[in-house]
Protein backbone atom coordinates (compact mmCIF):
# COMPACT_ATOMS: atom_id res chain seq x y z
CA UNK A 1 0.00 0.00 0.00
CA UNK A 2 1.42 3.48 -1.15
CA UNK A 3 -0.29 6.63 1.12
CA UNK A 4 0.18 10.34 -0.04
CA UNK A 5 0.27 13.18 2.65
CA UNK A 6 0.66 16.30 2.80
CA UNK A 7 4.88 16.87 3.66
CA UNK A 8 8.01 16.72 3.39
CA UNK A 9 8.16 14.67 6.76
CA UNK A 10 7.56 16.31 10.04
CA UNK A 11 3.90 17.73 9.30
CA UNK A 12 1.12 17.24 11.31
CA UNK A 13 -0.52 15.32 8.40
CA UNK A 14 2.44 12.94 8.75
CA UNK A 15 1.64 12.32 12.59
CA UNK A 16 -1.80 11.72 11.93
CA UNK A 17 -0.81 9.15 8.78
CA UNK A 18 1.41 7.26 11.40
CA UNK A 19 -1.61 7.06 13.87
CA UNK A 20 -2.62 4.13 11.11
CA UNK A 21 -1.14 1.16 12.32
CA UNK A 22 -1.62 0.10 8.55
CA UNK A 23 0.53 2.95 7.23
CA UNK A 24 3.66 1.40 8.90
CA UNK A 25 2.97 -2.46 8.22
CA UNK A 26 6.62 -3.37 6.34
CA UNK A 27 5.25 -3.34 2.88
CA UNK A 28 3.41 0.72 3.43
CA UNK A 29 5.14 3.59 1.59
CA UNK A 30 4.49 6.75 2.55
CA UNK A 31 4.61 9.14 -0.28
CA UNK A 32 5.42 13.03 0.78
CA UNK A 33 3.54 15.51 -1.30
CA UNK A 34 3.93 19.18 -1.04
CA UNK A 35 0.43 20.51 -1.16
CA UNK A 36 -3.45 18.42 -0.60
CA UNK A 37 -4.25 18.82 -4.15
CA UNK A 38 -1.25 16.98 -5.40
CA UNK A 39 -1.60 14.13 -2.88
CA UNK A 40 -5.46 13.82 -4.23
CA UNK A 41 -4.33 14.28 -7.58
CA UNK A 42 -1.85 11.26 -6.69
CA UNK A 43 -4.72 8.77 -5.54
CA UNK A 44 -7.33 10.06 -8.50
CA UNK A 45 -4.34 9.53 -11.12
CA UNK A 46 -3.86 5.36 -9.27
CA UNK A 47 -0.48 6.52 -7.99
CA UNK A 48 -1.22 6.12 -4.64
CA UNK A 49 -3.80 4.38 -2.40
CA UNK A 50 -4.85 6.41 -0.42
CA UNK A 51 -4.38 9.62 0.72
CA UNK A 52 -3.67 11.59 4.23
CA UNK A 53 -4.89 15.18 4.18
CA UNK A 54 -6.01 17.77 6.95
CA UNK A 55 -9.85 18.53 6.77
CA UNK A 56 -10.74 20.83 10.01
CA UNK A 57 -9.00 22.18 13.22
CA UNK A 58 -10.67 23.53 16.17
CA UNK A 59 -9.65 26.95 15.90
CA UNK A 60 -9.57 27.96 12.84
CA UNK A 61 -12.22 26.03 11.38
CA UNK A 62 -12.17 23.84 8.03
CA UNK A 63 -9.31 23.53 5.46
CA UNK A 64 -10.83 24.51 2.38
CA UNK A 65 -8.38 23.39 0.01
CA UNK A 66 -9.36 19.81 0.91
CA UNK A 67 -13.16 20.70 1.23
CA UNK A 68 -12.87 21.94 -2.27
CA UNK A 69 -10.83 19.04 -3.99
CA UNK A 70 -12.70 16.09 -1.94
CA UNK A 71 -16.15 18.55 -3.17
CA UNK A 72 -15.15 18.35 -6.81
CA UNK A 73 -13.21 16.38 -9.48
CA UNK A 74 -13.25 12.45 -9.77
CA UNK A 75 -14.72 10.74 -6.35
CA UNK A 76 -13.10 10.21 -3.82
CA UNK A 77 -14.45 8.68 -0.48
CA UNK A 78 -13.42 9.50 3.63
CA UNK A 79 -12.69 5.74 4.91
CA UNK A 80 -11.08 6.92 8.20
CA UNK A 81 -10.68 10.00 10.51
CA UNK A 82 -7.49 10.70 12.89
CA UNK A 83 -7.18 13.83 15.79
CA UNK A 84 -3.93 15.24 16.38
CA UNK A 85 -3.50 17.63 19.07
CA UNK A 86 -1.54 20.57 17.95
CA UNK A 87 1.35 21.86 19.92
CA UNK A 88 3.62 25.01 17.63
CA UNK A 89 7.19 25.79 17.92
CA UNK A 90 9.07 28.76 16.48
CA UNK A 91 12.30 27.34 14.79
CA UNK A 92 15.04 28.69 13.39
CA UNK A 93 18.81 27.49 12.20
CA UNK A 94 21.10 28.11 15.06
CA UNK A 95 22.95 31.14 15.64
CA UNK A 96 19.08 32.89 15.29
CA UNK A 97 17.73 34.64 17.94
CA UNK A 98 14.40 36.05 18.70
CA UNK A 99 15.62 39.63 18.08
CA UNK A 100 16.91 38.38 14.72
CA UNK A 101 13.67 37.35 13.27
CA UNK A 102 11.74 39.45 10.73
CA UNK A 103 9.90 37.25 9.29
CA UNK A 104 8.09 33.50 9.79
CA UNK A 105 6.91 31.09 7.52
CA UNK A 106 4.24 28.73 7.94
CA UNK A 107 1.09 27.38 6.88
CA UNK A 108 -1.82 29.74 6.96
CA UNK A 109 -3.48 27.37 9.78
CA UNK A 110 -0.49 27.56 11.80
CA UNK A 111 -0.28 31.43 11.56
CA UNK A 112 -3.95 31.68 12.41
CA UNK A 113 -3.05 29.38 15.40
CA UNK A 114 -0.71 31.83 16.74
CA UNK A 115 -1.18 34.83 16.01
CA UNK A 116 -1.95 36.43 19.75
CA UNK A 117 1.82 34.91 20.55
CA UNK A 118 2.82 36.87 17.37
CA UNK A 119 1.06 39.92 18.34
CA UNK A 120 2.48 40.46 21.14
CA UNK A 121 6.56 38.58 20.90
CA UNK A 122 7.03 39.64 17.64
CA UNK A 123 4.74 42.60 16.89
CA UNK A 124 6.82 43.64 13.48
CA UNK A 125 7.25 39.67 11.98
CA UNK A 126 6.15 39.61 8.03
CA UNK A 127 4.16 36.36 7.37
CA UNK A 128 5.05 34.39 4.78
CA UNK A 129 2.99 31.49 3.45
CA UNK A 130 4.29 28.18 2.56
CA UNK A 131 2.58 25.11 2.19
CA UNK A 132 2.79 23.28 5.30
CA UNK A 133 4.37 24.02 8.61
CA UNK A 134 7.32 21.28 7.79
CA UNK A 135 8.17 22.81 3.94
CA UNK A 136 8.75 26.33 6.27
CA UNK A 137 11.01 24.36 8.87
CA UNK A 138 12.83 22.59 5.60
CA UNK A 139 13.27 26.17 4.31
CA UNK A 140 15.75 26.97 6.70
CA UNK A 141 17.21 23.46 6.78
CA UNK A 142 21.06 22.43 6.43
CA UNK A 143 20.20 20.75 3.15
CA UNK A 144 19.02 24.54 1.46
CA UNK A 145 21.21 26.90 -0.59
CA UNK A 146 18.94 29.38 -1.21
CA UNK A 147 17.93 32.36 0.48
CA UNK A 148 14.75 31.81 2.25
CA UNK A 149 12.59 34.57 2.35
CA UNK A 150 11.88 34.20 6.33
CA UNK A 151 14.02 33.61 9.60
CA UNK A 152 12.16 31.50 11.71
CA UNK A 153 9.57 28.84 11.23
CA UNK A 154 5.89 27.88 13.11
CA UNK A 155 6.06 24.31 12.72
CA UNK A 156 5.63 20.56 14.79
CA UNK A 157 8.56 20.36 17.26
CA UNK A 158 8.76 17.28 15.11
CA UNK A 159 9.69 19.43 12.24
CA UNK A 160 12.46 21.08 14.14
CA UNK A 161 14.34 18.32 14.62
CA UNK A 162 13.69 16.61 11.19
CA UNK A 163 15.22 19.35 9.62
CA UNK A 164 18.39 20.53 12.57
CA UNK A 165 16.59 23.34 13.43
CA UNK A 166 16.78 25.21 16.85
CA UNK A 167 14.11 26.28 19.23
CA UNK A 168 13.34 29.74 19.47
CA UNK A 169 9.78 29.34 21.70
CA UNK A 170 7.62 26.29 22.20
CA UNK A 171 3.75 25.86 22.75
CA UNK A 172 3.10 29.12 21.11
CA UNK A 173 -0.44 28.24 20.14
CA UNK A 174 -2.82 30.80 21.48
CA UNK A 175 -5.18 27.95 22.25
CA UNK A 176 -3.63 25.00 24.10
CA UNK A 177 -6.30 22.68 23.23
CA UNK A 178 -6.28 23.10 19.70
CA UNK A 179 -6.81 19.64 18.10
CA UNK A 180 -6.64 19.19 13.87
CA UNK A 181 -9.18 16.61 12.33
CA UNK A 182 -7.68 14.59 9.29
CA UNK A 183 -9.09 12.19 6.81
CA UNK A 184 -8.09 8.77 5.10
CA UNK A 185 -9.34 9.49 1.84
CA UNK A 186 -9.48 6.36 -0.88
CA UNK A 187 -10.91 6.01 -4.33
CA UNK A 188 -14.53 4.50 -4.41
CA UNK A 189 -15.86 1.42 -3.68
CA UNK A 190 -16.14 -0.83 -0.32
CA UNK A 191 -15.98 1.30 2.73
CA UNK A 192 -15.43 0.61 6.03
CA UNK A 193 -18.54 -1.28 7.86
CA UNK A 194 -20.77 0.26 10.34
CA UNK A 195 -19.62 0.32 13.77
CA UNK A 196 -21.76 2.04 16.48
CA UNK A 197 -19.32 5.15 16.41
CA UNK A 198 -19.24 6.82 12.92
CA UNK A 199 -19.69 9.48 10.64
CA UNK A 200 -20.59 10.47 7.04
CA UNK A 201 -19.24 13.29 5.01
CA UNK A 202 -21.04 15.12 2.05
CA UNK A 203 -21.77 18.13 -0.36
CA UNK A 204 -25.33 18.65 -0.65
CA UNK A 205 -26.26 21.35 -4.06
CA UNK A 206 -29.61 23.03 -3.97
CA UNK A 207 -31.79 23.47 -6.97
CA UNK A 208 -32.05 27.54 -6.97
CA UNK A 209 -31.28 29.66 -4.07
CA UNK A 210 -35.01 30.71 -1.65
CA UNK A 211 -36.39 31.30 1.85
CA UNK A 212 -35.80 28.15 3.77
CA UNK A 213 -33.75 26.56 0.98
CA UNK A 214 -30.99 25.20 4.37
CA UNK A 215 -33.70 24.62 6.85
CA UNK A 216 -34.94 22.30 4.15
CA UNK A 217 -31.69 20.62 3.95
CA UNK A 218 -31.56 20.56 7.40
CA UNK A 219 -34.76 18.89 8.64
CA UNK A 220 -33.93 16.07 6.52
CA UNK A 221 -31.52 15.10 9.27
CA UNK A 222 -33.48 16.56 12.28
CA UNK A 223 -36.70 14.33 11.86
CA UNK A 224 -34.40 11.30 11.69
CA UNK A 225 -32.15 12.04 15.33
CA UNK A 226 -28.73 12.60 13.09
CA UNK A 227 -26.65 15.37 14.39
CA UNK A 228 -24.79 16.97 12.68
CA UNK A 229 -20.70 17.59 13.85
CA UNK A 230 -19.73 20.14 11.09
CA UNK A 231 -21.61 22.07 8.64
CA UNK A 232 -20.04 25.00 6.20
CA UNK A 233 -21.21 26.51 2.59
CA UNK A 234 -18.32 27.06 0.55
CA UNK A 235 -19.15 28.69 -2.87
CA UNK A 236 -19.35 26.69 -5.76
CA UNK A 237 -17.47 29.21 -8.00
CA UNK A 238 -20.77 29.94 -10.35
CA UNK A 239 -21.04 32.96 -8.98
CA UNK A 240 -21.72 35.45 -6.24
CA UNK A 241 -24.36 34.25 -3.71
CA UNK A 242 -23.75 30.20 -4.85
CA UNK A 243 -22.60 28.40 -2.28
CA UNK A 244 -22.71 24.82 -1.80
CA UNK A 245 -23.00 22.81 2.23
CA UNK A 246 -20.27 20.40 3.19
CA UNK A 247 -21.62 18.73 6.09
CA UNK A 248 -20.24 15.53 8.35
CA UNK A 249 -23.10 13.76 9.95
CA UNK A 250 -23.45 11.46 12.94
CA UNK A 251 -23.96 7.57 11.72
CA UNK A 252 -22.87 4.89 9.00
CA UNK A 253 -24.86 5.36 5.64
CA UNK A 254 -26.14 0.97 6.62
CA UNK A 255 -27.68 2.83 9.36
CA UNK A 256 -31.50 3.08 8.38
CA UNK A 257 -31.63 6.76 9.45
CA UNK A 258 -29.09 7.88 7.69
CA UNK A 259 -30.21 6.32 4.36
CA UNK A 260 -33.61 7.81 4.75
CA UNK A 261 -32.22 10.97 5.79
CA UNK A 262 -29.99 10.60 2.25
CA UNK A 263 -32.83 9.36 0.11
CA UNK A 264 -34.57 12.57 1.50
CA UNK A 265 -31.91 14.99 0.30
CA UNK A 266 -31.39 13.30 -3.29
CA UNK A 267 -35.15 14.11 -3.62
CA UNK A 268 -34.74 17.92 -2.51
CA UNK A 269 -31.44 18.60 -3.00
CA UNK A 270 -29.84 19.25 -7.00
CA UNK A 271 -26.97 16.77 -6.13
CA UNK A 272 -25.99 14.68 -3.06
CA UNK A 273 -22.26 14.01 -3.42
CA UNK A 274 -21.52 11.25 -0.58
CA UNK A 275 -18.06 10.84 0.29
CA UNK A 276 -18.29 8.49 2.73
CA UNK A 277 -18.89 6.44 6.38
CA UNK A 278 -15.78 5.75 8.03
CA UNK A 279 -15.33 4.90 12.22
CA UNK A 280 -14.94 8.12 14.24
CA UNK A 281 -11.38 9.13 16.11
CA UNK A 282 -13.06 9.17 19.51
CA UNK A 283 -15.04 6.39 18.67
CA UNK A 284 -17.92 7.81 20.81
CA UNK A 285 -21.19 5.48 19.99
CA UNK A 286 -23.84 7.81 18.24
CA UNK A 287 -26.98 8.57 20.97
CA UNK A 288 -30.31 6.78 18.66
CA UNK A 289 -33.62 8.62 19.38
CA UNK A 290 -36.47 7.02 20.54
CA UNK A 291 -37.75 6.35 16.93
CA UNK A 292 -34.95 6.07 14.74
CA UNK A 293 -33.21 2.52 15.36
CA UNK A 294 -33.21 0.45 12.65
CA UNK A 295 -35.99 -1.30 13.89
CA UNK A 296 -38.03 1.57 14.07
CA UNK A 297 -37.51 2.06 10.58
CA UNK A 298 -38.18 -1.71 9.44
CA UNK A 299 -41.26 -2.07 11.41
CA UNK A 300 -42.51 0.97 9.55
CA UNK A 301 -41.90 0.02 6.27
CA UNK A 302 -43.05 -3.47 6.83
CA UNK A 303 -46.02 -2.16 8.41
CA UNK A 304 -47.00 0.31 5.09
CA UNK A 305 -46.13 -3.07 3.20
CA UNK A 306 -49.12 -4.66 5.16
CA UNK A 307 -51.17 -1.34 4.11
CA UNK A 308 -50.35 -1.63 0.14
CA UNK A 309 -50.92 -5.52 0.05
CA UNK A 310 -53.44 -6.71 2.96
O1 LIG B 1 1.45 21.96 7.70
C1 LIG B 1 1.24 20.93 8.36
O2 LIG B 1 2.04 20.44 9.15
C2 LIG B 1 -0.03 20.28 8.18
O3 LIG B 1 -0.13 19.10 8.33
C3 LIG B 1 -1.23 21.16 7.93
C4 LIG B 1 -1.59 21.80 9.23
C5 LIG B 1 -1.17 23.08 9.51
C6 LIG B 1 -1.50 23.67 10.73
C7 LIG B 1 -2.22 22.96 11.65
C8 LIG B 1 -2.62 21.67 11.37
C9 LIG B 1 -2.30 21.09 10.15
Amino acid sequence: MRYAYLGPAGTFTEQALLQRPEASAPDAERVPHGSVDSALAALRAGEVDAAVVPIENSVEGGVSATLDALATGDPLVVVGEMLVPITFVLAAPAGVTLADVRAVGTHSHAWAQVRGWMSTRLPEAAYVPTLSTAAAAAGLGTAVEEQTPYDAAVCAPVAATVHGLELLASDIGDNRAAVTRFVLVSRPGGGPAPTGADKSTMVLYQHEDHPGGLLGLLEQFAVRGINLTRLESRPTGEGMGRYCFSIDIEGHVDDERVGEALMGLRRVCADVRFLGSYPRADRLAATVAAGTQDTDFQQARSWLRSLRTP
